[in-house]
């Protein structure tokens, strides 16, 4: 069946506007009831009603399609299914975007028919009880929403309306996928005929940041305040309203959520008028969030959210704002029985039962790093591998675990503190790039500052006795953003200086820059020639003994 098509001989084609102004009723007089047919569609249960139309699941007379109808009085005051229905034809083809199947006007009523779909998150949500959205969802609604606005936006179409209730998913067996609905007030953003940005109006940065806090609404216990109390009805309520909305910074709405909300609302609100986001950066950081977590297959949306697997459900499904870093006591007995047996290869060995005190002081150290939930994680994650012996030869055979990228990290800084020549200190940067390159983003995490902290410390001053904290000085540095040329420029200058510095403190102050230059840079993103200076560090390391 093509896309649009005129379904009906007693209809007009949504082509033929004209005929609208020949419909019945006027401007001011109240809308005629429902018909139970419009334009050979028959009208089964109503779907939703907004402020401008009803929706109806309805069945096609003679062809017996199933669709939605979203029917509209011809003279409401807000006739959006007449902006819609040239909208949709530009959004046809794409995953998530509802197909159009028909549209124009019967009598009184203006009607678009488009695939039938199912809930909207908002409705999932309220259903659901809870008081936050679990992070595996809440990322997996981050990742397809990215993409439906790349898709939307190089379609030329700007969204405007972005909120949970307009976005429903597929029915079976496509209700892992979100789709977009409601398109009343999107606007083309780019002119057909001069292909150029249309001034003066919002552009793609406000979708983006519109999601970007429709995310963060999800994972703050009952949502946003300015959510919480409905449309505001005087105008006093609308200026604290929107004073509070000016004076939510991202650090503020995002406390105690994992840094990458935090980085995309920034990101969002640092975007200029005209440009154009990277969506597939931010796809990936929202997937590798989730990977880290411990989950499958994060950008199918799946609700009511599967039961996790005991080593990861208190990471996961614990509010993340009511986590608390505290062990309880009986977990911390096991974590430290599997200290005792860890085997890190050519690193010290923890020792045996007997060691208990050296276990303890490791385990604390990873507590400072705040990766003492890690050793739950690293049994769902698919990077690294750490051996896990029995204590006995004849005992059970070794069980393997994956270390993800954030606890490897965590271990090079430690390791870090301890290395006492440059021999050790080079080894360790070889095996930092190999984390780095783990994965798609390769991207500086926090964890990956500390670990330029802890290096930049050891080469600056041995002498004196570094405290790692999680908030390292690189990553307090307030980022102003650069254009990327002067990034690309400053690492290129690192890449090549690093070959010829000749002490400990020459190569400290490169580190400092790189980290520094890389925290400003859109992304925290370590490019190739990053990658060379790193490698190149590691080798004048080794020379330098
Ligand atoms: N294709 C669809 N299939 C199933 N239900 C749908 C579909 N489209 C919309 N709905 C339901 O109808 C409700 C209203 O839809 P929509 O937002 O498109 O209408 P609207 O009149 O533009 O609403 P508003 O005035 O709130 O913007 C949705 O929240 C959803 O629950």
């Amino acid at each position: 069946m093509p896309v649009v098509e005129s379904n009906a001989s007693n209809s007009e084609d949504y082509s033929s506007e004209g005929s609208e102004t020949g419909s019945e009723g006027s401007i001011d007089a109240p809308p005629p009831p429902i018909p139970k047919i419009v334009a050979n569609w028959w009208l089964n249960e109503n779907l939703g009603s907004g402020y401008s139309g009803s929706i109806f699941k309805a069945t096609h007379l003679h062809t017996h399609q199933v669709v939605a109808l979203k029917v509209q009085y011809v003279n409401h005051e807000c006739p959006t299914n007449r902006y819609e229905r040239h909208l949709y034809p530009l959004l046809q083809g794409g995953v998530g975007m509802p197909k159009l199947y028909a549209a124009g006007v019967q009598g009184a009523w203006d009607y678009l028919a488009i695939d039938l779909l199912g809930p909207s998150l908002d409705s999932l949500y309220r259903k659901s009880g809870r008081d936050t959205m679990d992070l595996r969802t809440v990322c997996s609604i981050a990742i397809q929403l990215i993409k439906r606005l790349q898709f939307m936006h190089h379609r030329g179409v700007l969204h405007r309306d972005i909120q949970l209730g307009n976005c429903v998913i597929g029915l079976p067996p496509n209700d892992k996928i979100i789709y977009m609905i409601d398109f009343g007030f999107s606007k083309r953003f780019i002119d057909p005929y001069t292909g150029r940005h249309i001034p003066d109006m919002p552009s793609r940065r406000d979708d983006l940041e519109a999601a970007a806090l429709m995310f963060i609404h999800l994972l703050t216990p009952r949502g946003l305040s300015w959510t919480r109390n409905g449309v505001p009805k005087t105008t006093d309520a609308h200026n604290r309203l929107k004073a509070e909305k000016r004076k939510a910074t991202p650090e503020h709405l995002c406390r105690g959520l994992p840094s990458e909300f935090e980085e995309f609302l920034s990101y969002t609100r640092r975007l200029a008028f005209k440009e154009t986001p990277d969506y597939d950066l931010w796809a990936n950081k929202f997937r590798e969030l989730a990977i880290d977590e411990g989950f499958k297959n994060p950008e199918d949306f799946i609700w009511p959210p599967p039961p996790m697997p005991a080593a990861s459900a208190k990471t996961i499904n614990t509010p993340l704002r009511m986590r608390t870093p505290a062990i309880p006591r009986d977990e911390m007995a096991d974590i430290l029985n599997n200290l005792t047996n860890l085997n890190l290869g050519a690193q010290p060995i923890l020792g045996d039962r007997t060691n208990i005190q050296e276990a303890l002081r490791r385990a604390k150290e990873d507590a400072q790093f705040d990766s003492t939930t890690e050793l739950e994680k690293q049994r769902t994650q698919s990077k690294d591998t750490i051996v896990i012996s029995s204590d006995s030869e004849s005992g059970p055979a070794p069980i393997r675990y994956q270390a993800p990228k954030a606890l490897r990290l965590n271990q090079l800084a430690r390791r870090g503190l301890n290395a006492t020549d440059n021999a050790a200190l080079s080894k360790l940067v070889k095996e930092f790039v190999d984390v780095l390159q783990m994965n798609s983003s390769r991207t500086l995490t926090r964890e990956a500052f500390t670990f330029l902290d802890v290096l930049y410390k050891q080469l600056d001053d041995p002498s004196v006795f570094v405290t790692p904290q999680r908030h390292q000085s690189f990553n307090e540095q307030v980022p102003e953003k650069e254009p990327a040329h002067v990034k690309l420029g400053v690492v290129a200058r690192l890449r090549r200086e690093v070959m010829l510095v000749q002490s400990n403190k020459a190569l400290a102050a490169l580190v400092a820059d790189f980290a520094k230059v890389t925290n400003k840079s859109t992304g925290r993103t370590v490019t190739k020639d990053g990658f060379a200076f790193l490698e190149g560090l590691s080798e004048r390391l080794k020379a330098l003994q």
